[in-house]
C-alpha cells in the first residue's frame, strides 16, 4: 500500500498567520464558561456531548472552566466527520453515535468551529430526534462567511475566524497540528 504523502505541518505554519494565541483562547473559553453556566441549573445536569476529533481541546477546556463554576456535566461524545483531513468539506459520515439516552434531556454540543453548519445541522437534528428537550450549541469559533445553511447557529460562541482555512486548537491541517496551543490561518 502507498502511503499518502501531507504536506508538512511546518510548511503550512509558514504560510499562516496567528489568529488567535492560546491566552486569548483561554479568555474566550471563560467567558463562554460564564455564559453556559448562568442558562444551565446545576440540578439538571447537562449531556455534555464532544464532537471528535476536533472539538476535544475546546471541550476538555471548557468543560473544567464549567466544573470551576461548580455546573455538573455528563459526558459523551460523538465522531461525524466531512473533512476527512482535507480542507474543504464533502458528505457527512458518522463514525460514532452517543450512547447515553437523550430523551428529555438538555444536550450541551461541543464543537472547535462552525463553518457551512453542514455538521452541526445534522448532529443538533439527529440529537433532536433521539428526544432531547433542549439542545444547545457551543463552539470555539465561527468562520465569518454568508455560505452557512439556514437553520443552524452557535448558542456560545468564542471567537470569530476569518474566512479561510484555519488550524490548531483541536483544528487540523490534513490531520496534523490539532494541538497547537493557537489558531492559525492560511494566508489565500
Ligand atoms: O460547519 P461545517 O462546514 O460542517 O464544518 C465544521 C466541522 O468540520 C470539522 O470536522 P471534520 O469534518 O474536519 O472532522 P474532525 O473533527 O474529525 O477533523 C469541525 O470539527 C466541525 O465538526
Ligand atoms: O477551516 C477549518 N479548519 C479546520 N477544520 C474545519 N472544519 C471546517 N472548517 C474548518
Amino acid at each position: 500500500m502507498t502511503a499518502v504523502a501531507h504536506p508538512p505541518l511546518a510548511d503550512a505554519l509558514a504560510k499562516s498567520d496567528l489568529l488567535h494565541d492560546h491566552a486569548a483562547i483561554d479568555a474566550a473559553i471563560a467567558g463562554m464558561a460564564d455564559a453556559v453556566r448562568a442558562d444551565y441549573d446545576p440540578d439538571d445536569v447537562p449531556l455534555y456531548v464532544t464532537v471528535m476529533h476536533g472539538g476535544m481541546p475546546f471541550a476538555s477546556a471548557l468543560a473544567m472552566e464549567l466544573g470551576k463554576r461548580g455546573l455538573d456535566l455528563e459526558f459523551d461524545y460523538l465522531h461525524a466527520t466531512r473533512y476527512r483531513g482535507q480542507t474543504s468539506g464533502s458528505g457527512l459520515a458518522w463514525l460514532h453515535r452517543p450512547a447515553t439516552p437523550m430523551r428529555d434531556r438538555r444536550v450541551l454540543l461541543a464543537d472547535d468551529i462552525l463553518d457551512e453548519g453542514h455538521t452541526m445541522l445534522a448532529v443538533k437534528q439527529w440529537c433532536e430526534d433521539q428526544g432531547a428537550r433542549d439542545v444547545r450549541i457551543a463552539v470555539l469559533a465561527v468562520k465569518k462567511h454568508d455560505r452557512c445553511v439556514d437553520g443552524i447557529h452557535a448558542d456560545y460562541v468564542g471567537l470569530e475566524v476569518a474566512d479561510r482555512y484555519v488550524f490548531g486548537y483541536g483544528m487540523d491541517y490534513h490531520e496534523q497540528g490539532r494541538n497547537l496551543p493557537g489558531i492559525y490561518a492560511l494566508r489565500d
